[in-house]
């Protein structure tokens, strides 16, 4: 069922103008009815759901108390506004969410003054505040700048790296902590625990508490002593001061879902002067949504549902997952030798990781959202023996890069990564795009760098990396199911920098890495229904590349095509210059690169993105065609009648 809730007060609010000029005592009710929009919202767009259910009441406040968009907020990852959507003047497109030409489902600067710093990666938001804050006070201008960082996302030393630097925007700066014992999975680490213990030993804050804190008008000595007094009791009463160590002032715990009186605290907080402030707020993942609430992953991220059975609609029957298929081939392999272990940053279950945690429960690593320290962790597991398998999606590792490069490839270390999402990878849109691993990971001496075409071949391929013990290797898949073909019974290790042909053909030669395969392989179809003979190649490795087989396909074919779902710099650039080295373009040879276009693509599905990138069937025909100066009713241009 997908009926549009009765929402007669937050029909009124257009804005957070309108949001300010209700009564305090209206907010429960608009919290309600926000909440009934965002579950009836997503419930026909699918996305991000239990994050924010979470923030509702939270949003509420922060719109109410602060004066957005002049003071700055900033959510980190984003995932969790849609609330806040609704409330800036984006509900008559909140059911476009995700969609091709819709909004995204993360903040983006260009979508709406009220999001002045886009995301989808964590662990931003107190850097990015702390700029706007500093900006502001060199500026003279007005305005604070809010953080709203979950308890996930805290895991990342990116947070302290900002919080360490804070000091200099006094109380410009203000971190809200949303702390709902939750990551995508649940939350791991000495820094959940200490979490819990802060909440789990003081008693919620109360407006009165905090109020009295801040009127005391003391003598500014007498007023430090006596700030330095309660900021030991509160520490020994509640277990630690690790953010007031770090310079901030700790208000909390606050219950987040009491929008009264957590208006009231805000409002405390933001006209206080006692420096940065950190508001520890405690919310429930999945909040006011029974389904959400009662599942493992509190609706992270959820397909259409059913609103009133929770139901989620099932995808329909196909191939497993490449995810699915990365996973149960790395078990065969850690079933076979002991020394192969896992790891995850934050995403076990995207990974496919749960499943080897659940059969391997001492061989697999969830660090929490921390890619760097996953890498150079995975690094330290080499070096000691080990066979570390790292499994992140593509776009997380690009902030792990100078681990890759200075911890693992320098060393000749060999780090196994499975690069889940590799390639477009639809709703998420640019932000979790895989588009760049095999430009910064080819251009890395001693890397081995692999594509699969297919689950076949990445069964082999994981195989592969087991046996390789000589150096770093990386293994590309993208994101969604395989193409059905039948998984074989024991793995092939595959000879490193060797490909294969897959049809032999005369004039047009198609040179394809990963999972375009099928698409290279209809183009040759149809150039075959044209009279064009085509080879189709599958490279399997874009680092080294296989220079016998390329120089071969190179000097028998009139055409040569590359073909891979990553941006330029990757694997037809490597093509490209092994060509024009070893001189094999002199002659006269039609090569042309095909890949990402140069620009970051909105979210849309993923065959749409494809197509829209030229790197469908038809796209590579179109390219044949023009380097054959063929036209559209198939005749060469510049050729007599
Ligand atoms: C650098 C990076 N790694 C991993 C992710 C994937 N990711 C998105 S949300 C999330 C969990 C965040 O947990 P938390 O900050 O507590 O927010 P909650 O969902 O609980 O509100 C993860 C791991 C990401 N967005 N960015
Ligand atoms: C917000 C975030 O970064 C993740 O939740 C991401 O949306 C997961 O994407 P997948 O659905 O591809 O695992
Ligand atoms: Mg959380």
């Amino acid at each position: 069922m997908t009926e549009r809730p009765e929402t007669p007060m937050l029909d009124t609010v257009h804005g957070p103008d309108d949001l300010r000029r209700l009564t305090s005592e209206q907010l429960p009710q608009l919290a309600e009815e926000l909440r009934a929009e965002v579950i009836s919202a997503v419930s026909v767009t699918g996305g991000h759901l239990g994050a924010g259910l979470g923030v509702v009441e939270l949003t509420v406040a922060l719109h109410y108390v602060f004066d957005t968009p002049r003071d700055r907020l900033i959510w980190d990852v984003g995932h969790q506004c849609y609330p806040h959507k609704i409330l800036t003047g984006r509900r008559d497109r909140i059911r476009t969410l995700r969609m091709g030409g819709g909004l995204s489902g993360f903040t983006k600067r260009d979508e709406s003054e009220y999001d002045p710093f886009g995301a989808a990666h964590s662990s931003t938001s107190i850097s990015a505040a702390l700029g706007f804050a500093i900006a502001n006070k060199l500026g003279g201008a007005p305005g604070k700048a809010i953080a709203v960082i979950g308890d996930g996302a805290m895991s990342a030393g990116m947070a302290y790296e900002a919080m360490n630097n804070a000091q200099a925007a006094g109380n410009r700066l203000i971190v809200i902590l949303n702390d709902n014992d939750m990551s995508i999975a649940p939350p791991v680490g000495g820094l959940s625990h200490y979490l819990a213990r802060l909440v789990s030993s003081g008693k919620y804050l109360t407006v009165r508490q905090l109020a009295q804190r801040f009127a005391r008008k003391l003598p500014e000595p007498l007023h430090n002593a006596a700030r330095k007094v309660e900021e030991y009791a509160r520490g020994m009463a509640t277990g630690g001061t690790l953010f007031e160590e770090l310079g901030f002032y700790y208000v909390g715990p606050v219950d987040g879902h009491n929008v009264e009186r957590l208006v009231h605290i805000l409002e405390n907080v933001r006209d206080a002067d006692e420096g940065p402030m950190l508001v520890h707020v405690v919310t429930k993942k999945g909040k006011g949504y029974a389904p959400a609430e009662a599942a493992a992953d509190k609706y992270h991220g959820v397909q259409k549902f059913d609103i009133i059975s929770g139901e989620q609609a099932k995808a329909e029957p196909g191939p497993p997952s490449y995810t699915n298929v990365f996973a149960k081939a790395l078990i065969g392999e850690a079933e076979r030798d002991e020394k192969v272990v896992a790891i995850t940053a934050a995403m076990p279950s995207g990974t496919g990781l749960d499943k080897f945690g659940a059969r391997f429960p001492e061989r697999m690593f969830d660090v929490g959202i921390a890619e760097q320290h996953a890498v150079t962790f995975a690094a330290g597991l080499a070096a000691q023996g080990y066979r570390p398998f790292c499994a992140i999606y593509s776009t997380f590792l690009q902030r792990a890069y100078d681990q890759v490069v200075h911890d693992v490839a320098i060393q000749n270390l060999p780090v196994r990564f499975g690069l889940d999402r590799a390639g477009l990878v639809g709703a998420d849109g640019a932000t979790h795009a895989g588009s760049f691993d095999l430009a910064y990971l080819c251009t890395l001496p001693n890397f081995v760098v692999m594509a699969a075409a297919d689950e076949v071949e990445l069964v082999h391929m994981v195989h592969t990396m087991a046996l390789h013990d000589q150096g770093p290797i990386a293994l590309r898949y993208p994101r969604g199911n395989g193409v059905g073909v039948a998984l074989p019974t024991s793995p092939e290790r595959l000879e490193i920098g060797k490909g294969r042909i897959v049809r032999e053909g005369k004039k047009v030669a198609i040179l394809s890495l990963g999972t375009r395969l099928r698409e290279a392989e209809k183009a040759a179809d149809i150039l075959e229904s044209m009279g064009l003979s085509a080879t189709v190649a599958d490279l399997r490795f874009a680092k080294p590349l296989d220079e016998q087989l390329i120089r071969r396909l190179l000097t028998s074919h009139e055409v040569a095509v590359t073909v891979e779902e990553a941006a330029v710099g990757g694997f037809g650039a490597h093509v490209l210059t092994m060509a024009s080295d070893q001189g094999l373009i002199d002659a006269g040879l039609k090569l042309r690169t095909m890949r990402l276009p140069d620009l970051f693509q909105d979210q849309d599905k993923p065959e749409k993105q494809y197509a829209d990138a030229g790197l469908d069937a038809d796209g590579i025909v179109g390219t044949v065609l023009k380097a054959l100066r063929i036209n559209s009713v198939g005749v060469v241009e510049g050729a007599r009648a």
